[in-house]
């Protein structure tokens, strides 16, 4: 997977745009979100990991905004001889291109349909996996319902929604402490201060994080079964959800 060095905010701007996963980002995606997203490598390889228990013969699996295709990969290897399709989708052109070519570097009899397309629109259809890594955290609060509106519908009986997101928590020190917690995991991963200050301000009209209580009521309300976080460091978590 390519994997260029993240230094897009190493330069200081007049004014930081906006973030964008315009063919910059997708460039160097590959080592921003492993240098600043703890536990991300452990939850890509664990993706693959319940992809083997829940991917069921003749069903789909959705890979929703998936970038340079890290979670497909991951999937794909798992469930190999089921007949299951990869529907993998995200709007932006850049990441859909190369993740077009992280795809073909592998052999697979799994078959993935790339899609360039905003998740809102597609339907989904008997999937037996759904996979959110960090995606629903860019789409307005309020389109968020819907979506999960969407994904329980086409979700077969017993099957498995994994959510990540970074957090918000409404106790102020538990905020701070822990946002403290992943600015040094990003120093320890050689960012400076102005690059993490800068990305900081363009993530903050395009990034609105939830508390824990909001995706779990958010969750429960549209019928699933059974929640639970599998994994948390700092503000980042990863949940799961079983229809
Ligand atoms: N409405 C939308 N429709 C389609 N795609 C969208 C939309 N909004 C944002 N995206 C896409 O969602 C992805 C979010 S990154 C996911 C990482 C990946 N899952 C991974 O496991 O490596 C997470 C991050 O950067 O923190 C980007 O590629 C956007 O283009
Ligand atoms: O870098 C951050 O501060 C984040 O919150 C995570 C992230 C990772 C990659 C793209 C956008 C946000």
């Amino acid at each position: 997977m390519n994997s260029s060095q993240d230094n897009l905010f190493a330069k200081p701007y007049k004014q930081v745009s906006d973030f964008q996963f315009d063919d910059k980002v997708a460039g160097v995606f590959n080592d921003m979100i492993r240098r600043s997203v703890p536990g991300y490598g452990q939850i890509i390889n664990t993706i693959g990991d319940l992809a083997q228990q829940y991917a069921a013969p003749n069903t789909k699996i959705y890979d929703l905004g998936c970038s340079l295709g890290a979670a497909t990969l991951s999937i794909r290897r798992r469930v190999e001889g089921r007949n299951c399709q990869i529907v993998a989708i995200d709007n932006s052109e850049s990441m859909i291109e190369r993740c077009n070519e992280n795809l073909a570097a592998y052999v697979s009899e799994t078959p993935v349909e790339l899609v360039c397309g905003d998740i809102r629109d597609i339907k989904i259809e008997n999937a037996s996996l759904v996979v959110l890594n960090f995606t629903m955290q860019f789409l307005a609060p309020s389109d968020r319902e819907n979506l999960l509106k969407n994904i329980y519908q086409g979700l077969v009986p017993g099957g498995l929604l994994v959510l990540s997101e970074k957090l918000y928590f409404k106790e102020d020190k538990i905020q701070s402490t822990l946002d403290d917690l992943h600015l040094d995991f990003k120093r320890a991963n050689g960012y400076s201060e102005l690059e993490i200050s800068q990305k900081r301000s363009s993530l903050e009209n395009v990034m609105k994080p939830d508390t824990l209580a909001e995706h779990e009521a958010r969750i429960r309300a549209q019928g699933f079964e059974q929640f639970s976080v599998w994994f948390q460091c700092f503000n980042f978590a990863s949940m799961v959800a079983i229809k």
